[in-house]
């Protein structure tokens, strides 16, 4: 599938999915890959949290749901980031979505609707590691989910509902893996060279 020919543009733009547990540092690297590649970053997590913030009465309906450590239904997160790339189109060198797809159904909507990912970068951490993160963050995220009982429903269901995505596009030979125990110096440098891969 060519990717994003069904986003109102012509242009062929890398599409990279980072798909990792919570807290393993994909938001941290989006930043460095922005600086370094000039790509356009995504994070579904940070345009439900938008939505929160607005006040709205559907931003109500989804910050219940992701304080308690659940996912939002699929046609919300998508259109959320069909709507945020088709505003970019024009003059994006390529997307980093950022927290999607958390599960294999949001991976087939998206090339349904989008189009194919060029890479799938996987940030592989340690349960440990990535509860270890996410409290010390929440000392100062001011995240309501940043909190021992939902960090613990996160993990659940990304062992549960995520990681199988990893499966699905090892397949077509895009998943990229990445060991988060480094220092993010140490990490940056593994997911630019999975990047520079793709030249
Ligand atoms: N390589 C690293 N070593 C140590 N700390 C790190 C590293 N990478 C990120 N962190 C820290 O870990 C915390 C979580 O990182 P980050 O917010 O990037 O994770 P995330 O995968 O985007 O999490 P979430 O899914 O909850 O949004 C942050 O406080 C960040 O500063
Ligand atoms: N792709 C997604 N599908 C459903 N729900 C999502 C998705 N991305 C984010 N969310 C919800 C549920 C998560 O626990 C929170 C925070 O996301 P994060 O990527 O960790 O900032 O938002
Ligand atoms: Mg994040």
């Amino acid at each position: 599938i060519p990717p994003l020919d069904r986003c109102h543009c012509n242009k062929i733009i890398n599409v990279i999915h980072f798909t990792c547990g919570p807290g393993s540092g994909k938001g941290t690297q989006c930043e460095k890959v922005v600086a370094k590649y000039g790509f356009t970053h995504l994070s579904s997590g940070d345009l439900l949290r938008a939505e929160v913030s607005s006040g709205s009465e559907r931003g109500k309906q989804l910050a219940a749901i992701m304080e308690k450590g659940e996912l939002v239904p699929l046609d919300t997160v998508l259109d959320m980031i069909k709507e945020a790339m088709i505003a970019k189109a024009d003059t994006s060198k390529g997307f980093l979505i950022d927290g999607y797809p958390r599960e294999v159904r949001q991976g087939e909507e998206f090339e349904k609707k989008i189009g194919a990912p060029s890479l799938l970068l996987y940030i592989d951490a340690k349960a440990e590691t990535m509860v270890k993160r996410l409290m010390k963050r929440g000392e100062t995220s001011g995240r309501t989910d940043d909190n021992e009982e939902t960090i613990k429903k996160r993990l659940d269901l990304y062992y549960k509902a995520t990681e199988p995505v990893i499966a699905f596009y090892e397949g077509r030979g895009i998943v990229r893996k990445i060991d988060s125990e480094g220092s993010v110096d140490q990490v940056f440098s593994q997911v630019a060279k999975a990047i520079d891969s793709l030249k």
